[in-house]
C-alpha cells in the first residue's frame, strides 16, 4: 500500500513536498512499462509486413548445393563415418562427436545465398557479420553483400536506400535497427536463429511482469545487443564473478557508484541497483558456457530465496534456460574428448566466436595444450602456429607439434565450415610428414 506523507510546512514551497512511502513495486512497473516502446507489438507488425521475409524465397535446393560445395569436406565426412578417428603417418586425429556448423548457422547462410539469387541486381546490405567466421563473411562480400559502415562506433544507416535489401544476421538485430530499416521501406530478410528469438521472448516475459532481466552474456556481442533491446530493465553479467558481485549487492547492499562504474555499459538506461534488483529473471546469450549459466541461475535463485524467503521466491525470481541445443551438444562432446589421452587440442573458429572460445576454455581447464586458430593459414611451415590463447592476443608458437606419434583432438565452433577444418588437418599431416623426412 502507498502512503503520501506531508514533509511539513517548510517544505511546502518546494514542488515535491509530499513523500510517498510504501511498496513502490507496482508503480515502478507501471512507469517502466509506459516509458518503453511495445517491442512485441512492433515485431508482430513487422512480421506481417510484405517487406519482411524470414522463410527464404523458394531457392532452398540451390542454396543447399552451394553450401555443400563451398563449405563441406569429404575428409571430414570420412572421419565422422570412421568413428571420429583418422590416422595418417604419425598423426591420429580424434574429432569431437559434435562440432562445426549448427542448424541455425546453416539456415542463416543458406538464406543469405537465397537472397542473392532472388535479388540478383538489387543492392544488398547486412547489418553486421552474418556469423563469426571470416571465410563465410568474405564469401558474402564476394557476392556483393555489403556491410553497413561503422563511423566512430555507430552504424551509418543513411547509406541504405529505399529499395535496398537488408539481411539481418543469425544473431538478429536490435529492435531500433529493425525500426530504422522498416521506416526506410527496405526489404528485410531476417535470418535470426529461432533459438535467439526464443531468448527475446524470454526477456519480453520478464518485461511484462516488470522483472529486470539478468542476461548472462557479453554486453557488446551482437546477439546480446539485440536481446537487451527487447528487454525492459536489464543487467548483463559476463561470468560467475560478476554474478557473485550482484548477489552480494542484493543481499548486503554496497557502493552504488562502484556498481554503476562496473556495469556502466552493461545495463539499461536509468538502471538503479538499489531498486531494480528486487524482481529478476534470468536469460542468456545462447552460446555461453552451459555450466556457468546454470551456476549463475542457481546463485541468483539462492540469493533471492535468502533475501525474500522460499515462499516469496516466485514473486522475485524467474529462470528459463536459453542455452541452445547446438551449444550444449558441442560442449558435451568436448567434455568427452578431453577425457581421452590427447597430446594437444586444435580448436577452429573465428576469434570473435563466443561458442568456439568456450570450447577452448574446456580444453584449457583440463590442462591440455590447446590452440585456437581461425583458418588453416595460421599453421605455417617449419612447425609453427599463430594462435589465440584465451583472453590474450595472437601468439606464435614454434615446434607446437611434438615429435613422434601424436594424438590431436580437434573441434570447431558452430560457425566453422568443415572445409576449414579439413584444410587445417591437411596442414598438420603435411608438417608431420616433413618432420619425418
Ligand atoms: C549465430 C550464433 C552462433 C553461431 O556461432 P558464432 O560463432 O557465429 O557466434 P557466437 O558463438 O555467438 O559468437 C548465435 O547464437
Ligand atoms: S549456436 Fe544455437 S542459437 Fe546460435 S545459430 Fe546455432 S543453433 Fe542458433
Amino acid at each position: 500500500m502507498l502512503r503520501a506523507i506531508c514533509l511539513g510546512h517548510a517544505a511546502r514551497s518546494q514542488p515535491n513536498h509530499f513523500k510517498i512511502e510504501g511498496d513502490f513495486t507496482g508503480l515502478k512497473k507501471l512507469f517502466n512499462g509506459l516509458n518503453r516502446m511495445d517491442t512485441k507489438a512492433f515485431k508482430r507488425s513487422l512480421q506481417q509486413s510484405e517487406n519482411y521475409h524470414r522463410k527464404g524465397f523458394g531457392h532452398a535446393e540451390e542454396a543447399a548445393s552451394a553450401l555443400q560445395s563451398e563449405y563441406q569436406s569429404n575428409l571430414i565426412e570420412q572421419i565422422r563415418d570412421n568413428n571420429y578417428t583418422w590416422q595418417r603417418g604419425d598423426v591420429t586425429i580424434r574429432l569431437a562427436e559434435a562440432f562445426g556448423f549448427c542448424w541455425g548457422v546453416e539456415r542463416a547462410v543458406a538464406m543469405a545465398y537465397e537472397t542473392r539469387q532472388h535479388f540478383p541486381t538489387e543492392r544488398i546490405w547486412i547489418t553486421n557479420e552474418i556469423i563469426h567466421n571470416p571465410s563465410v563473411n568474405q564469401r558474402l562480400r564476394e557476392m556483393q553483400v555489403e556491410f553497413i559502415p561503422v563511423e566512430q562506433g555507430e552504424k551509418d544507416f543513411s547509406i541504405v536506400g529505399v529499395g535496398d535489401v537488408v539481411i539481418l544476421p543469425a544473431f538478429g538485430a536490435s529492435v531500433q535497427e529493425m525500426q530504422v530499416l522498416n521506416d526506410k521501406g527496405c526489404t528485410i530478410v531476417d535470418t535470426t536463429c529461432p533459438w535467439v528469438s526464443k531468448v527475446w521472448n524470454t526477456v519480453e516475459k520478464h518485461k511484462k511482469k516488470a522483472y529486470t532481466s539478468i542476461i548472462h552474456g557479453k554486453y557488446n556481442h551482437e546477439e546480446t545487443v539485440a536481446t537487451s533491446s527487447f528487454a525492459g530493465k536489464y543487467l548483463i553479467v559476463l561470468n560467475i564473478a560478476e554474478a557473485d558481485y550482484v548477489s552480494n549487492y542484493i543481499l548486503n547492499g554496497g557502493k552504488r557508484e562502484e556498481f554503476m562504474a562496473k556495469f556502466s555499459r552493461a545495463c539499461s538506461a536509468g538502471f538503479d541497483p538499489d531498486t531494480d534488483l528486487e524482481c529478476i529473471g534470468i536469460a542468456n546469450q545462447t552460446t555461453m558456457l552451459k555450466s556457468e549459466t546454470e551456476q549463475i541461475g542457481k546463485l541468483l535463485e539462492h540469493t533471492m530465496m535468502k533475501k525474500y524467503g522460499p515462499d516469496k521466491l516466485n514473486e522475485h525470481f524467474q529462470s528459463f534456460n536459453t542455452i541452445c541445443d547446438a551449444t550444449q551438444e558441442r560442449q558435451d562432446a568436448m567434455f568427452k574428448l578431453v577425457d581421452e589421452k590427447i597430446d594437444l587440442m586444435l580448436v577452429i573458429g573465428g576469434f570473435n566466436s563466443s561458442n568456439t572460445t568456450h570450447l577452448q576454455e574446456i580444453a584449457i581447464e583440463r590442462g591440455i595444450p590447446s590452440y585456437h586458430i581461425d583458418s588453416a593459414s595460421r599453421i605455417g611451415s617449419g612447425n609453427r602456429v599463430e594462435h589465440k590463447p584465451l583472453h590474450r592476443d595472437l601468439e606464435v608458437v614454434e615446434n607446437w607439434l611434438p615429435d613422434g606419434k601424436i594424438v590431436v583432438g580437434v573441434t570447431s565452433g558452430a560457425s566453422t565450415p568443415d572445409k576449414v577444418v579439413e584444410e587445417a588437418l591437411e596442414k598438420i599431416f603435411e608438417l608431420k610428414a616433413a618432420v619425418v623426412v
